[in-house]
C-alpha cells in the first residue's frame, strides 16, 4: 500500500471498488508510458539533479514560474486558510519528479505530495535530498513506479496532477493522459509544461539548445515527440479533462530566466480541469483525429490567470 494512511487507503479503495470503468480493460498489460530510451538517458544524469548550476539548472530555474502557476490556479478552486502554506490539506502526485525540484517546493507550500518516476536513481537522489528537511520528510512520499502502475491504488485520490517536462518524454501520451484522469478526484486539477512541437522548437530546442549552447544535454529531446498545445488539448478533452489555461513560458538561456510569453511556440504550461460531472463514461477510443480550435494562449504574468480565449 503507497502513499497514505490507512484511513486514507480505505475511502481511496471504496472509490475504487465502485469505479465503473475498470481501467485494466483499457490497456493490454504489455502497454506502457515508460520509454527504455528516456530511462537510460535520466538515469545517467540522476547525480546531477541537485546541482542548480548544472545540467538541470533550466529546472531548477523555471520553479519561480510554475510553482506560483500551480499555486495560483489551485488556490482559485480552493480557498486557504493557512498563511504560509496555502496548499495545506492538498493531495498533489508529482509524475516524473526526477529528483523532487518541483515536489519540494509544492511540499513546502503546504500540500502532501507523492513523487513518482520510474528511474530508481531519480528516487533515490529525491529521497535523500528531502530527508535532510524533517517538515518535506513528512509531508513529501517517493516511489519508484511508472503513472500506469499506480493508477490501480489511487484512483481519484488527487486534488492536482503535475507533469512538469515529462510528456515529451513518454510514450502512448493518450495512455498517460487517461491515468491522470483516473487518478484526479472530480474537479481535480492537471498541471503540463513541456515542448511545442513547431520548426523554432527544433531550431532552438534541438539544434541551439543541445548541439549549440548545451542549455540542455545532447539527446535530451526527440523533436518528434514534442507536443503541441493543440494536440494535447485533442487528447484531454474527449478524456473528461477540459482546458483552463495555456500560457506560453521562454527561456532566455543568457540570463538564466523563464518568462512568461503570448507566444507558446517553444514551451508552454498547461492546465486543465477533470470534469465533476459523473464518472467518465469511456475514455475516447483515439482523441487524436478530433479537430480543436485553436488556442490562444494567455501571457500569464499575474497571479490572477486569466482564461484561455479559444476562437
Ligand atoms: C523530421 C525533422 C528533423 C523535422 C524538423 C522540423 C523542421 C521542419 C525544421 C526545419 C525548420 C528550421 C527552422 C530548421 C532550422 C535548423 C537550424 C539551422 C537552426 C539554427 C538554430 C540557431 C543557430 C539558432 C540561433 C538563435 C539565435 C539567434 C540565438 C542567439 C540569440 C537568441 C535569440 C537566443 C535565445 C534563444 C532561445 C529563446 C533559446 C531557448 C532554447 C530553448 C527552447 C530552451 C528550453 C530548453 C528546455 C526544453 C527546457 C526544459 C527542460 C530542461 C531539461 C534540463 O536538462 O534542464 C530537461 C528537459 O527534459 C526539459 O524539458
Ligand atoms: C525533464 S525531467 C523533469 C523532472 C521534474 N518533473 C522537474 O520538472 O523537475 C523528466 C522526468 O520524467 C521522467 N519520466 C520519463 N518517462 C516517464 C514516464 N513514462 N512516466 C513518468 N515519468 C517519466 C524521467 O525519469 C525524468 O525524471
Ligand atoms: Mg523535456
Amino acid at each position: 500500500m503507497c502513499f497514505r494512511s490507512y484511513r486514507m487507503t480505505l475511502s481511496c479503495l471504496s472509490r475504487v471498488k465502485t469505479y465503473r470503468t475498470p481501467w485494466k480493460r483499457l490497456y493490454s498489460t504489455s502497454q506502457t508510458t515508460v520509454d527504455s530510451r528516456e530511462v537510460k538517458n535520466f538515469q545517467a544524469l540522476a547525480h546531477t539533479w541537485w546541482d542548480e548550476y548544472g545540467k538541470f539548472a533550466p529546472l531548477h530555474s523555471m520553479n519561480d514560474l510554475r510553482v506560483p502557476f500551480i499555486r495560483d490556479n489551485l488556490l482559485k478552486t480552493s480557498a486557504s486558510h493557512h498563511p504560509g502554506k496555502p496548499l495545506s490539506g492538498m493531495k498533489i502526485l508529482d509524475v516524473g519528479c526526477g529528483g523532487g525540484l518541483l515536489t519540494e517546493p509544492l511540499g513546502r507550500l503546504g500540500a502532501s505530495v507523492v513523487g513518482i518516476d520510474p528511474v530508481a536513481e531519480n528516487i533515490k537522489i529525491a529521497q535523500h535530498h528531502k530527508s535532510f528537511d524533517p517538515v518535506l520528510d513528512k509531508r513529501i512520499q517517493y516511489k519508484v513506479c511508472s503513472l500506469e502502475e499506480t493508477v490501480g491504488e489511487s484512483a481519484e485520490c488527487f486534488d492536482a496532477v503535475v507533469a512538469s517536462e515529462v510528456v515529451e518524454h513518454v510514450s502512448n501520451l493518450e495512455m498517460f493522459i487517461q491515468c491522470c484522469y483516473q487518478v484526479l478526484k472530480p474537479g481535480g486539477s492537471l498541471f503540463i509544461t513541456t515542448v511545442n512541437k513547431t520548426q523554432l522548437s527544433y531550431a532552438l530546442g534541438i539544434v541551439f539548445a543541445e548541439q549549440i549552447a548545451g542549455i540542455v544535454p545532447k539527446g535530451t529531446h526527440t523533436w518528434e515527440k514534442f507536443v503541441s498545445p493543440e494536440k494535447l488539448e485533442s487528447i484531454l478533452e474527449p478524456n473528461g479533462l477540459s482546458v483552463e489555461t495555456v500560457a506560453g513560458l521562454v527561456y532566455n538561456p543568457f540570463s538564466g530566466y523563464w518568462h512568461w510569453s503570448e507566444n507558446t511556440s517553444l514551451n508552454y504550461a498547461a492546465h486543465a480541469v477533470r470534469s465533476r460531472a459523473q464518472e467518465h463514461q469511456e475514455p475516447a477510443e483515439s482523441a487524436l483525429k478530433g479537430e480543436t480550435g485553436a488556442l490562444h494562449a494567455n501571457t500569464y504574468g499575474s497571479p490572477s490567470v486569466r482564461e484561455e480565449q479559444r476562437t
